[in-house]
């Protein structure tokens, strides 16, 4: 997806009817009306936390106001009195669940929730509290925030979790103090889906890219720092596109899966979207064996599906590097052997038996833990040896201090 340029960016954002971008307004009001001063974030790997003073007086000069046709509304931010702990925005939006959310600033991701477009910010408050601002003056400012707590899991409270798997896991015990806020999303099950048939032996920028083709084809609602933003395309709008168009813009083999799933999901009775919704009242086995007739749905798609947007909370991703973690920490019996598809069920009762009904969060903890990207977040005694090794073989040529 092209990025535009700042003037194309703020005219198209006038056209929307959109607030001018909010990354880090000078002053920002938040439903607890404090008043933000905001100055710059310093971010290095030292200091991730944004670098805001906080004050209890209230603000109006500088809060964005717009106007609509039928009414006057002030854009504002709004805190969901979630704790850093609770949900850390670096440990959840770029680490694998979703494709969607872009990085519009530091401490800040912006995506799509049913129709509404939303920043979500991280302040520096004390407790890190995660602030949204709703983007388009039209939206309905009570489904947003319904929609977008639905998506968050907010219900769901990993404080208590994350006590109970560390007592019972000495490599989670070591890991969760410096990931915490690393939070499982309830992603839209179509959206799941199809970001996840593009996943497919894929890398994150591929990945990013075909999902990013995706979403095009469904209604604009705005850009926010140079990206565009769309409403996820309903299946009736992906049942249009072609096996070739998605060839051509780079698909591979993935095409004829997204076209044939689209297609088996507009034959159900009842409607596709209705039916992937219902599997969420099925048990885990049922929703894998039902997400598996559809084309291009294997045991590890299916069950980031069934964890990511089903609430099936125990179930578990299986893939290479998935069994590395397993082999290391939980099944060290089976270390050094190949992955085979006997496999894919000893692995998952090996985090369940484990873990409990939440394994699949436990999982999503451990799996960040081996993402290259989220290393900076770890001190090296968590890293592992091929991880150490390789630190001190490019420390040794580079003279980088890893
Ligand atoms: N938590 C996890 N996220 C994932 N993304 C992806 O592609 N695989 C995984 C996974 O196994 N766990």
């Amino acid at each position: 997806m092209k990025r535009q340029r700042p003037t194309a960016q703020i005219s198209a954002m006038k056209r929307q009817n959109l607030a001018t971008p909010p990354p880090t307004p000078k002053t920002i009001e938040t439903k607890k009306s404090i008043s933000i001063s905001s100055s710059s974030f310093k971010k290095s790997k030292r200091n991730l936390t944004p670098n805001f003073s906080v004050s209890l007086k209230s603000s109006t000069n500088e809060t964005l106001i717009t106007s609509t046709e039928n009414q006057t509304r002030t854009l504002k931010w709004e805190t969901l009195n979630l704790a850093k702990s609770e949900l850390f925005l670096p440990l959840t939006f770029p680490t694998g669940q979703t494709f969607r959310w872009k990085q519009t600033g530091p401490f800040q991701y912006t995506g799509v929730v049913k129709n509404h477009l939303l920043s979500l910010k991280q302040l520096d408050d004390g407790d890190g509290d995660v602030a949204y601002f709703l983007h388009r003056t039209t939206a309905d400012e009570f489904d947003a925030r319904a929609a977008l707590v639905d998506f968050l899991n907010v219900d769901i409270s990993l404080g208590d979790m994350w006590k109970a798997f560390s007592a019972s896991d000495s490599r989670f015990a070591d890991l969760a103090p410096h990931l915490s806020g690393a939070r499982v999303l309830r992603q839209d099950p179509v959206e799941c889906l199809i970001q996840f048939l593009c996943s497919s032996n894929n890398n994150i920028g591929r990945i990013t890219r075909m999902v990013d083709f995706i979403s095009s084809l469904g209604n604009y609602l705005g850009t926010v720092e140079g990206f565009g933003f769309h409403e996820f395309p309903s299946l009736e709008r992906l049942s249009l596109v072609s096996e070739e168009e998605l060839r051509e813009a780079g698909f591979g083999y993935r095409a004829k899966y997204i076209v044939g799933t689209a297609k088996a999901l507009q034959s159900k009775p009842g409607g596709g979207a209705e039916w992937l919704a219902s599997l969420r009242g099925l048990d885990l086995h049922e929703s894998i064996d039902a997400l598996s007739t559809l084309p291009g749905v294997g045991p590890k798609v299916a069950a980031c599906i069934a964890l990511f947007s089903l609430d099936h909370h125990h179930a578990i991703p299986v893939d290479t590097h998935v069994w590395q973690i397993a082999t290391r920490y939980l099944i060290p019996e089976l270390a050094g052997t190949r992955l085979t598809p006997k496999h894919f069920t000893r692995v998952a009762e090996a985090f369940v038996s484990k873990f409990g009904k939440y394994a699949g969060w436990a999982q999503t903890l451990l799996f960040i833990a081996e993402l290259p990207s989220q290393r900076a977040f770890l001190p090296s005694h968590c890293w592992t040896a091929k991880e150490t090794r390789s630190a001190k073989h490019n420390s040794g040529k580079t003279g980088e201090d890893p």
